[in-house]
C-alpha cells in the first residue's frame, strides 16, 4: 500500500533544490546585469577610446609635421633674403602647383617683420588653380579671412605654433618667425602654411589610420568626454578638440565609426555560457533528484512501509537489510526489533492461552476452540464431544503429599493426557485447578466413550501413589462426557454444562469412571448441578 505523505522528503528536496536553482539563476542574471554586462560595455568604451586616442595622435602628428615643414622653410637664408627683397627669384624657384599638390598645402603666406603681407601663394579652393598675389585682393580675395587670422596671431604673439582655423572650412595651420639658417639675428617676418582638412585629407587619414573619419565644427567649447552613439552593429564616436577662436568658442569634432563585432561576439558568447550554465544546473539538479530518489527516498519509503509492517515484498526487505549504509543499519535494527517483538508477542499469546504449570492450553483457548469446533460442525450427524476430567480426591493428595508434590502430580497427568490427545488427535486443556477439558470434534458417542476410558487408563497407568484415596491406592480421575446434541440449545456453554453434570454423576457413582450425560440421569441431580455454568 502506498500512502501519500503531505510534506514528504521528495517534496522538500524538490522544493529546496528548485528554490536553489531559481536563486542561482536569479543571482546569475543579477551578476550579469550588474557586473558582467557593464564590464563588457566598459571594455567596449575603452576600445573606442583607444581608437579615438590613435586618431587624435595621428592628427597631432600631422600638425607637428606641418610645423616642422614650416620651420624648415622659415629658418633658411633664402627665405630670409626673400622677405627682405634680396632674392626676387625665390618664388619662381620654389613655388609651383605640383609642390603645393605634393605637400597638400593650401596656402603659404609670408609676412614682413611689420606684420604686413609680403607674398601669398595658394590653391584656389573653388577653381583648384595655383595663384600668387602680393595682397589678398581680387582673384586672391579667398585668402583674406585666413590672412586676417594670421595677422591677428602675429599681433597676439601666437605665430610660432600649429593651430586649426575654422572660420570657413577647417584648415590646419603651422606658423613660425622667419630666421637665418643659423637662426642668428632678429626675425625678418613670419611664414604661415595651411593645409585644408578636406575630403582628400580625410581619405589620406583614413588610409593612414585604417578608420573612416569625419570632421565637424561645433560652436561650443570642447568637452572632456567623448560622445558615443550606437546603431545596430556600429558605434559612432566623436572627440571634440579645442580650436582657438577670438569670438565664440568652437571645437573640432573628430568622428569615427567602429564595428561592434568584438563586443557583440563577447555578448553572444557570454549569453551562450549563461544559457548552458543554467541548462547544466538544471541537469545537475535533475540528476541529483534522480539519485536522491533512487539512493535515499525510495529505500526510505520502503523502510517506512517496513516499519509500519505494511505489505512489503520479501525481496525488498532483503534489499533493505543487505544495504551497508545508514538505511541498512536502521532496517536491520527494525528487523531485530520486530523479531524480538514477535517472540514477545508469541510468548504473551502463549501465556494468555496456556497454563504455566502444565503447558496445556487454558480455559480461554479451550473456549475459543469450542466455538470454532461448534461452528465447523456441518451436518446433523456430525457431532462434537466435550469431556470433563477431574482428579479424584486431589485435596487429600495435597494434604498428604504437600502442594509441590501436587504440582508434580498435575504435570504428570497433563503430560499423559497430552500424549494421548496428540495420538488420538483431540484437544485437551487445563480449565481449572485439578480439572481438565477435552474437545473431540466429528466423533460418535461410542468413540468418545472409548477415548474417555483410554484417558482413565492412561492415568491409572501412571500409578502415582495416593495412599489416602478411598478409591484406589494411586491417583485416579473421573470423566464426564456430553455430546453436542445432548444440549437443548446446542450452544457450547450448554454442552460444557452437560459434561460437567456427567462428571458430577461419575463422582457420585464412586469416581474412577466415565459417565455420559443423559437427560434421565440429569433429572436426578440437585438443581444447582442442573444449572448451566
Ligand atoms: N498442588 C496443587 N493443588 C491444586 C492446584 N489447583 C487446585 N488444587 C487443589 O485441588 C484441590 C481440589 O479439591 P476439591 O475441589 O475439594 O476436590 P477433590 O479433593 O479433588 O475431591 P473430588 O474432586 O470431589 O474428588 C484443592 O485442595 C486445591 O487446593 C494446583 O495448581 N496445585
Amino acid at each position: 500500500m502506498h500512502r501519500h505523505i503531505p510534506r514528504s522528503l521528495r517534496f522538500r528536496f524538490f522544493a529546496a533544490l528548485g528554490g536553489l536553482l531559481i536563486c542561482a539563476i536569479v543571482a546569475l542574471a543579477a551578476i550579469s546585469s550588474s557586473v558582467i554586462f557593464p564590464a563588457l560595455q566598459a571594455e567596449e568604451r575603452q576600445a573606442v577610446k583607444r581608437e579615438l586616442d590613435r586618431v587624435e595622435r595621428s592628427f597631432q602628428l600631422e600638425q607637428q609635421q606641418l610645423l616642422a615643414q614650416v620651420r624648415d622653410w622659415a629658418h633658411w637664408d633664402d627665405t630670409y633674403q626673400f622677405v627682405q627683397g634680396d632674392y626676387p627669384r625665390y618664388k619662381d624657384v620654389n613655388f609651383s602647383q605640383e609642390m603645393f599638390d605634393d605637400m597638400r598645402y593650401q596656402l603659404m603666406a609670408f609676412f614682413n617683420n611689420a606684420g604686413e603681407v609680403y607674398f601669398l601663394a595658394g590653391i584656389n579652393p573653388t577653381t583648384g588653380n595655383y595663384q600668387t598675389c602680393e595682397t589678398p585682393n581680387d582673384e586672391c580675395a579667398w585668402m583674406e579671412p585666413w590672412v586676417n587670422r594670421m595677422q591677428s596671431a602675429i599681433d597676439g604673439d601666437r605665430a610660432d605654433q600649429s593651430a586649426i582655423y575654422a572660420d570657413q572650412e577647417p584648415v590646419m595651420v603651422g606658423s613660425t618667425p622667419i630666421l637665418r639658417t643659423d637662426k642668428s639675428g632678429s626675425p625678418a617676418g613670419w611664414l604661415f602654411k595651411t593645409r585644408a582638412l578636406d575630403d582628400e585629407w580625410l581619405s589620406f587619414m583614413e588610409e593612414y589610420t585604417g578608420l573612416p573619419i569625419n570632421l565637424s565644427l561645433t560652436r561650443q567649447a570642447a568637452s572632456s568626454s567623448d560622445a558615443l552613439s550606437f546603431s545596430g552593429n556600429i558605434v559612432h564616436a566623436e572627440r571634440y578638440l579645442p580650436i582657438y577662436s577670438p569670438l565664440t568658442p568652437v571645437s573640432l569634432g573628430i568622428g569615427i565609426e567602429l564595428n561592434r563585432t568584438s563586443y557583440l561576439t563577447s555578448l553572444t558568447t557570454f549569453r551562450y555560457v549563461l544559457l548552458w550554465t543554467a541548462v547544466l544546473m538544471i541537469l545537475v539538479i535533475a540528476v541529483v533528484l534522480l539519485l536522491l530518489e533512487k539512493i535515499v527516498l525510495k529505500p526510505l519509503r520502503l523502510l517506512t512501509q517496513f516499519t509500519q509492517q505494511l505489505d512489503i515484498h520479501e525481496t525488498d526487505v532483503h534489499k533493505l537489510t543487505r544495504r551497508s549504509d545508514e538505511i541498512g543499519l536502521l532496517s536491520r535494527a527494525f528487523q531485530k526489533q520486530f523479531t524480538f517483538q514477535q517472540q514477545l508477542n508469541d510468548e504473551l499469546l502463549k501465556m494468555s492461552t496456556h497454563d504455566a504449570l502444565t503447558g496445556l492450553p487454558n480455559r480461554r483457548l479451550f473456549d475459543q476452540q469450542l466455538e470454532t469446533a461448534f461452528s465447523d460442525t456441518s451436518t446433523d450427524s456430525d457431532s462434537v464431544a466435550v469431556m470433563m476430567l477431574d482428579i479424584d480426591h486431589f485435596k487429600l493428595y495435597n494434604d498428604h503429599y504437600g502442594h509441590p508434590e501436587g504440582d508434580v502430580c498435575l504435570q504428570r497427568i497433563a503430560d499423559a493426557m497430552y500424549s494421548l490427545a496428540r495420538t488420538r488427535n483431540f484437544f485437551i486443556a487445563r480449565t481449572g485447578g485439578e480439572e481438565f477439558c477435552a474437545l473431540l470434534p466429528h466423533i460418535s458417542p461410542d468413540k468418545a466413550r472409548g477415548i474417555g476410558e483410554q484417558l482413565l487408563a492412561a492415568i491409572d497407568g501412571l500409578q502415582i501413589p495416593h495412599s489416602t484415596s478411598p478409591v484406589k491406592p494411586f491417583v485416579t480421575i473421573s470423566v464426564g462426557i456430553a455430546m453436542q446434541k445432548d444440549a437443548k440449545s446446542q450452544s457450547p456453554s450448554a454442552v460444557v454444562s452437560c459434561a460437567d453434570q456427567a462428571l458430577y454423576l461419575a463422582k457420585e457413582a464412586g469416581r474412577h469412571q466415565v459417565a455420559f450425560f443423559s437427560p434421565q440421569l440429569a433429572s436426578g441431580l440437585t438443581p444447582e448441578h442442573n444449572a448451566p455454568q
